[in-house]
Formats: C-alpha cells, structure tokens, sequence
C-alpha cells in the first residue's frame, strides 16, 4: 500500500487549481499578419474564413462513364453517343432524349444530362452505348456546393492551419490568409554544466537537450523564437538577459534554476525583475515549474531535468501559448485504458507518467509504464506513447485498473 512520504510537502498548488490561475493572468496578443498560403502552414486564422464560391462550383462527374438523361434508362435501348467531357475540356452541347456524352471523372456535367454511367457497366458498339445492370438516378454526380455554398462559414478564428485547413483554404482559391501574428518567444537554458552538442564535455558536463526539443516544439506551434542559448549560472548574467528578452518577446521559456539548490538563480532573478504568480505545483514530473511577468512578457520557467522540462512545456506552457495566441483549443483527449502492469505512484502530487499504450485482443486499451519514471530519463519518454494523469492524492495502481490518459505521439513533440 502507498504511504503518503514525508517529502510530499503541502502547500504545493494543485494542478487545476494552478493552470486555471495561470491562464486568468494571460491575454491574448491580438495582431493581424495577411500572408501567403505557403507560409500559413501551422500558424492560427486570425478571422473567419467564409466560402467565397460554391464548391465544387460546378456539378461533375464522380467516375469515368457515360453522362446521360435518368428518364432514358429503362427500356433497354441504347444511346447516341454526341461528344465529350474532359476535366478542363467541357462539352459545349446539350444532351437530348437519347443522347449520351463520354465524360471523365471531374469533368462538368453536359448540360441536359443527370445521371453518370460507369463505363465498366456500359457497351459500345458504333457510337451506341447501351448501360447495363441497375441505374439510380443522379447516381455519380458531384452536385455543385454539395461541399461548401458561397458564404457558408467554413473555419472560425483562432483555427490552426494544418495540412488538412491549407488544402481547404487553396480548394477556395485564397491566395492570402490572414494569421494572427506569430508569438515571440525567447529560448534559454541556464546551468554552467551544460554544452552545446559537439562540444567537448570537461568532468561534471551534460549535453544541453532541452533547448533543442522545446525549440522543436515551439517550431512546430508556429511561432518565431529568439535562442538565448547557455546561460550560466550567475544571477547577474541571467538578469541582463532576462531583461534585455522580455523587451522584445511575449513570453520567456527558460530551463534549469527554478529549485532550490545552491546556483538555483532563474526563479529568485524573477522575483527581483518581475512578479512570480506562481512557484511550485503538486506535479511530478515538474513540481518547481515557476509562472511569472517580467513587465507584460509572461514568464514560464520550466525546471531542468529533461522529463520535467518537456512535460510542464506541454501541461502549463503549451495552453498558456495558446491562450496568449488565440488559438481555439478543446483541450487534450483523454482516454481510458487499463494498466497491464502496476504503476507506482505516491500520493501528493499528480504523476504525468510515461506510458505505452495499445489495443489489446479483446479490443480495449491496455497501457503499461514506458521504463524509467525517473525525470532524468528523457530516453523511457522517447519511447513513450502517451501521458497517464494520475490523480494527485491516489497511490499505487494495480495491474487491472482503469487509467486515464492522453496520446502524445504525432503531437508537436
Ligand atoms: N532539495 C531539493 N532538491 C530538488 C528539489 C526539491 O524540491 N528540493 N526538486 C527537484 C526537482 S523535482 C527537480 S525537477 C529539479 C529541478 O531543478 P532545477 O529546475 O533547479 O534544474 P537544475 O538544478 O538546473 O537541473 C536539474 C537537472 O537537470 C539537468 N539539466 C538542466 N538543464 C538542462 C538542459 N538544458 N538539458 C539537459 N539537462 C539539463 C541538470 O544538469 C540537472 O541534472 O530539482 C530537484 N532538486
Ligand atoms: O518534479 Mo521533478 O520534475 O520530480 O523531477
């Protein structure tokens, strides 16, 4: 049985409680960019897009085949072949009582005609096509604005633009989109022990990995970072360049100091030059996590450790982004699974495990922990496929139990 130890130290702000305080101190950052549609990939719509056309704007043919008159099919009779459709190309004429025209798959609907045959289930014979088998009528017909009529709304503000958003704005002939201004964010790490890859490791050294994959996210949310690089660990360093970056960005992501040790500076630098709304959470991984303003520039100061870093860039910093961009967001999906295995968990804070899950036999899902829940072990988390969020004040979980969790994998991270 889980025993409540005597480091779960109370006091700390539970998660919900915190995040909510943390967005209520944000607003949104509100300016219009109009940018070509090339760049608009994983930015945020900064108006509604309503539908300029109809589309398809004209009604076409969903197969290769034969476009014909309903009322003609029936008596078994053939019909007199008059012309052709091509994408591109339309037939100019009007197809009469007995007539047909070869049409090709998106090319327009002749005039006069309903209905598309396909041509697997047609003879030819002397400019004669006789259709057979069955014939619904306006079967294989794409009517116009069956995908979007002129004016109908099509995405609200806030939208990000994926790849599926982009392919719908090009299918509307917009040529410009306008995006909200991307966020500038700037980027540091501070501990003496760290180098850049490639850089020789003096005794005590570490390679710097949280820049690297917080920039990758960031990158992949669209906005524009300023790299602060390595800053060592000296309180007057970090205050110069905290300053010099809150001048200039909307928010500062750094990582490393926020705890208690002895070169621990970020977090007491941001008392002096800013306000702390908040400092310590009852989550692990990630309990120093500090939350602040330096002026109007929102301050998020992730702890050090790889796995902390990563995990509140996503559960704290990531929503508050969001909030501060506009975007519309419905929050993470969360799933039930059942623990395969047995996770352990002390009460007092709520755990973010790594875990993997998967579709078990019986259809259900079924999640076991992604190795080491240490908050050094970046490399169980490369593994992992999902977050469990394991209620603050539980213990263990025993192999069998429901848990909740959500998908990371194919996320921005
Ligand atoms: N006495 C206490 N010690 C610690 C506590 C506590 O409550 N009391 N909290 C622990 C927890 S939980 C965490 S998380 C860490 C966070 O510490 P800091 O944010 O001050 O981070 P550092 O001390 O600078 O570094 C921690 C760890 O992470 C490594 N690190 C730092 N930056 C990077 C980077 N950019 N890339 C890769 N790895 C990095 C660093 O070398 C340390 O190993 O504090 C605990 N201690
Ligand atoms: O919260 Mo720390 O992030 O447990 O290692």
């Amino acid at each position: 049985m889980a025993i409540q130890d005597c480091c779960s130290q109370p006091g700390l702000r539970p998660f919900a409680d915190a995040r909510a305080d943390m967005l209520n101190r944000l607003e949104m950052v509100a300016e219009t960019d109009f940018v070509p549609l090339e760049r608009a990939l994983n930015q945020l719509l900064a108006e509604p897009v309503a539908s300029p056309l109809d589309v398809p704007s004209f009604a076409n043919s969903a197969m290769d085949g034969y476009a014909l008159r309903a009322e003609d099919i029936g008596d078994g009779r053939g019909l007199e072949l008059i012309g052709t459709s091509l994408a591109g190309h339309p037939f100019t004429g009007r197809v009469g009582p007995g007539q047909c025209v070869r049409i090709m798959t998106g090319a327009a609907m002749p005039l006069g005609a309903d209905t598309v045959v396909m041509q697997e289930n047609c003879r030819s014979e002397h400019n004669i096509i006789t259709p057979c088998g069955p014939v619904r009528p306006g079967q294989h017909v794409r009517q116009a604005a069956e995908d979007l009529a002129q004016g109908e709304a099509v995405f609200g503000a806030g939208m990000r633009i994926n790849a599926r958003v982009l392919s719908v704005l090009a299918s509307l002939g917009l040529e410009q989109v306008p995006v909200r201004r991307p966020l500038r964010v700037a980027l540091l790490s501070t501990g003496d022990e760290l180098k850049e890859p490639g850089e020789l490791l003096a005794p005590g050294d570490i390679y710097d990995s949280n820049r690297i994959g917080l920039g990758a996210m960031l990158t992949r949310l669209g906005i524009e970072i300023t790299d602060y690089g390595i800053i060592r660990d000296d309180p007057e360093r970090i205050r110069e360049v905290l300053l010099k970056a809150a001048a200039r960005a909307d928010a500062i992501i750094t990582s490393g100091g926020v705890s208690v040790g002895d070169a621990d500076y970020t977090r007491q630098v941001l008392e002096e030059v800013g306000e702390i709304g908040f400092w310590k959470l009852a989550i692990k991984p990630g309990k120093p996590f500090a939350f602040g303003h330096i002026g109007r520039c929102a301050f998020f100061g992730l702890p050090g450790n790889p796995v902390s870093a990563a995990v509140t860039f996503h559960l704290l910093a990531r929503p508050a982004l969001a909030k501060m961009a506009g975007e519309r967001s419905s929050g993470p999906l969360l799933l039930q699974a059942r623990a395969l295995m047995p996770f352990r968990k002390t009460p007092g804070r709520m755990d973010f495990q790594r875990g993997i899950v998967a579709p078990q036999a019986d259809g259900s899902l079924g999640a076991v922990p992604a190795g080491s829940q240490s908050s050094a072990v970046y490399s169980a988390m490369a593994e992992a496929n999902c977050l469990l969020h394991l209620e603050q004040d539980r213990g263990d979980v025993a192999a069998g139990e429901t848990v909740t969790l959500e998908l990371i994998d194919g996320l921005y991270w």
